[in-house]
């Protein structure tokens, strides 16, 4: 395997019995950080094809064996209490490197290992990678552009971001990770796939996540205020979580290392985006301004040219579409009813 210059040796050859004609799964996949938001949907999808086997690694510090509980106890399926800061022995075809906190205020609160989850994270995952042969998917993140001043963003650009900020052990963490990621592939000939997620919203996200979806719908389900963090006219690009997981297994099924982002173009400002929640769920709750936090990205917008391109991919679910189907989950969840 030569790539970029480099040669490499052929990964171990998998024990002759993965070829055996009575073994039932063809695919072993690895996910971690499988207990969280997008992560078990992810597993949703992939435990549906018969043909794969879905182990899955999580720390449970975001995510919850709740979202799983459908398939503890299946044939094909694991799950292992684990650290990705520990290395891990596992054989497996691909590796979905998903494991990270995510909201702001979940990757803040202890930012030292939010960079050991990042940087040791995925040295480790790369040096599973590395021993088995597995292909491996990281998902980066719209961060690593900052506080862009290219609007919206391609992956061409290499961003604006705040190297010793509070955002930075998220931001900069993904952007070792990114590095990490394409000197294994130079250097061992690892079979990379960055994607670069923007802002994804849906069922299954923790209650008091604190990203501004969930916030905005459960503050709404419960009669509090809206809060809009000022100056309310910073904008995102929200992804319903099933267009997400569509567009990360088509990732990694190509040929496209990327990195290659993957989000809806759609952009509201939080102004917007809380009085869509209120006409739709609460037509009588009250929006206030409060205090935002340092260095929040003022402008964010995915362009997906590359993803429609080589993915053949893009998003199908509008805003308006996605937020009642979080609703509904939503209310199950926080036991409001709809009159
Ligand atoms: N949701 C988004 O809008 C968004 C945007 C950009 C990137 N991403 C990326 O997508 C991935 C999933 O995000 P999510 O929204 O589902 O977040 P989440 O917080 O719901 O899920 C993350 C999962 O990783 C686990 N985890 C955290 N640290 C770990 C560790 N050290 N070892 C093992 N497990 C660990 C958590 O317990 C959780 O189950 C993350 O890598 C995140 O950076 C998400
Ligand atoms: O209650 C709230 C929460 C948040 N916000 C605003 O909503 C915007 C989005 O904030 P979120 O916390 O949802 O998420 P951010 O876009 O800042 O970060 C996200 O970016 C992409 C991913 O990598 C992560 O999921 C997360 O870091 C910010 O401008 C924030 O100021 C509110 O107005 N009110």
């Amino acid at each position: 395997m030569a790539t970029n210059g480099t040669t490499t040796k052929p990964p171990p050859m998998p024990s002759p019995l993965r070829n055996s004609k009575f073994l039932q799964s063809n695919t072993r996949i690895l996910v971690t950080g499988g207990a969280g938001f997008i992560d078990s949907h992810l597993v949703d999808r992939l435990m549906q094809n018969e043909k794969n086997e879905v182990i899955v690694a999580d720390n449970y510090f975001t995510g919850t064996k709740d979202n799983l509980k459908k398939w503890i106890g299946h044939p094909r399926f694991e799950l292992i209490r684990h650290d990705v800061t520990e290395p891990l022995m596992v054989e497996v075809d691909q590796i979905y490197h998903l494991a990270c906190p995510a909201s702001p205020i979940f990757y803040k609160y202890n930012p030292v290992k939010t960079i050991k989850t990042n940087v040791i994270g995925t040295l480790n995952m790369l040096g599973l990678a590395k021993r088995v042969g597995a292909r491996i998917l990281l998902t980066s993140t719209s961060e690593v552009y900052g506080d862009p001043l290219v609007h919206p963003q391609t992956e061409s650009y290499w961003g604006n971001v705040n190297p010793i900020g509070v955002r930075s052990c998220y931001d900069e963490g993904k952007r070792v990770a990114e590095t990490l990621m394409y000197d294994y592939h130079r250097q061992h000939g690892i079979e990379i796939r960055i994607a670069r997620i923007f802002n994804t919203y849906g069922p299954r996200m923790n209650i008091d996540d604190g990203r501004v979806v969930s916030n905005f719908i459960a503050q709404a389900l419960r009669g509090e205020a809206l809060t809009v963090q000022k100056p309310g006219t910073q904008t995102r690009s929200f992804c319903y979580v099933s267009d997400m997981v569509d567009g990360l297994m088509r990732l990694m099924e190509g040929d496209q290392t990327g990195p290659i982002n993957i989000g809806n173009p759609g952009e509201f400002t939080m102004v917007e985006l809380a009085e869509t929640v209120k006409e739709l769920i609460k037509p009588d709750v009250e929006i206030k301004m409060v205090e935002n936090t340092p260095d929040d990205p003022r402008q964010r917008k995915p362009d997906i040219s590359k993803a429609k391109e080589v993915l053949g991919w893009e998003p199908k679910v509008k805003l308006r579409e996605g937020l009642p189907l979080m609703e509904e989950d939503f209310r199950l969840r926080l036991g409001v009813l709809k009159k």
